[in-house]
């Protein structure tokens, strides 16, 4: 579908543009064009690459005007611009409000106004009952989503959205901190062995959002199916895998903003949801703007359902979480004794 297309990624410097470019850039596209507001990581992009079919633009999503440009001529639209650190939110979660929700609705009006054709935004498990800053910009960044896609006539445009969990092995999180204590030879701080999290690769997480393009209707949210592990056999894997099996853990509690288990769909939407085999569909909910059917009618269906969670989805043990770190290529170069490149 990509064929001769041209696609924008806002936020397209970060983890997830880097991994569409990996799998996209010998493929029949025309043109990738990234958008960003950081001009050293788009000229290391540049260098890396060395491809005729990558365009770079400087802007902000909190710009309007800095979209225009970049969206003019463009087929598809993946919207990963984000702010998504849980404590830097936390602690300014106004500029939150201002990249995620004020930036996506600019996304997407200028999208709509360039005629873009499909436009995939991607947000989070932490945006379900959110308890962080972070997770509730998100959450209203999904409601703004579904706002608009409404009256949308889907000949013209199409927006939907992806929620994904954890992606392993990305960029400052757990598993290469874990490596990192286990090389210099301290022990791996474990937040609460109880605690659970999704376990997803990038490549997962491309998946999803491909599937999403090809696949999704106005205000759709697709979620993929995905095992979860607690972070104990996490880490009595992890010392597997590096062949230090007697490697000391140390439990230092759980920090701010966390929570015990993670949630990819809330009760109301498990109950709505299209169980589509790998993935789940949720529809947008359609009831109609006069809101009567709002106060007036339940539904017997949500109170029977149950949300999907890190807790109650796949449970790895400490054999399968073997298997699965086994399969990244952080692990393998890290075995192998090689200075490891992030998967993300
Ligand atoms: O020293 C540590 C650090 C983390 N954990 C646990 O490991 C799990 C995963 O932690 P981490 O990899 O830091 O991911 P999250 O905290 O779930 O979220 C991270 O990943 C999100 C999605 O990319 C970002 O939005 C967040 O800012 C970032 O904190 C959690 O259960 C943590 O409690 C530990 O046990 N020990």
């Amino acid at each position: 579908m990509f064929e001769d297309k041209c696609l924008l990624i806002t936020g397209g410097t970060g983890s997830f543009g880097n991994a569409v470019l990996r799998r996209f850039l010998s493929s029949a596209i025309r043109e990738i064009r990234i958008f960003s507001r950081d001009e050293k990581k788009q000229d290391d992009q540049r260098k890396f690459y060395n491809s005729d079919k990558l365009k770079f633009y400087l802007g902000d999503v909190r710009d309007y005007s800095s979209l225009l440009g970049p969206m003019r001529g463009a087929d598809f639209v993946f919207h990963a611009a984000a702010l998504k650190q849980v404590p830097s939110c936390e602690f300014h979660p106004m500029e939150a409000v201002k990249t995620n929700v004020v930036g996506t609705e600019n996304v997407l009006e200028a999208a709509i106004a360039s005629n873009v054709r499909r436009i995939v935004c991607l947000s989070t498990d932490k945006a379900v009952y959110p308890i962080n800053a972070m997770g509730i910009s998100k959450a209203l960044m999904e409601k703004v989503m579904v706002a608009k896609s409404r009256n949308l006539d889907a000949r013209s445009t199409v927006i939907c959205g992806t929620r994904y969990g954890n992606v392993m092995a990305s960029r400052g999180s757990v598993i290469p901190l874990f490596v990192d204590q286990i090389l210099a030879g301290k022990p791996i701080t474990i937040t609460d062995p109880n605690m659970t999290r999704f376990m997803m690769s990038l490549g997962d997480a491309v998946d999803l959002v491909l599937y999403a393009f090809e696949h999704g209707d106005n205000g759709d949210i697709f979620v993929q199916k995905a095992p979860a592990a607690t972070i104990e056999v996490l880490a009595k894997a992890m010392v597997k895998v590096l062949d230090r099996p007697n490697h000391p853990i140390q439990i230092i509690g759980t920090r701010h903003g966390e929570k015990l288990y993670e949630t990819l769909l809330s009760r109301e939407e498990r109950a709505s949801a299209q169980d589509l085999d790998l993935y789940y569909r949720v529809p947008p909910d359609l009831r109609d703007l006069n809101y009567t059917k709002f106060f007036e009618e339940g539904e017997t269906q949500i109170s029977r359902s149950e949300d999907y969670n890190s807790h109650n989805t796949e449970r790895l043990d400490v054999a399968g979480m073997i298997k699965l770190l086994n399969s990244l290529d952080y692990i393998r170069t890290v075995v192998a004794g090689r200075t490891p490149v992030n998967e993300g």
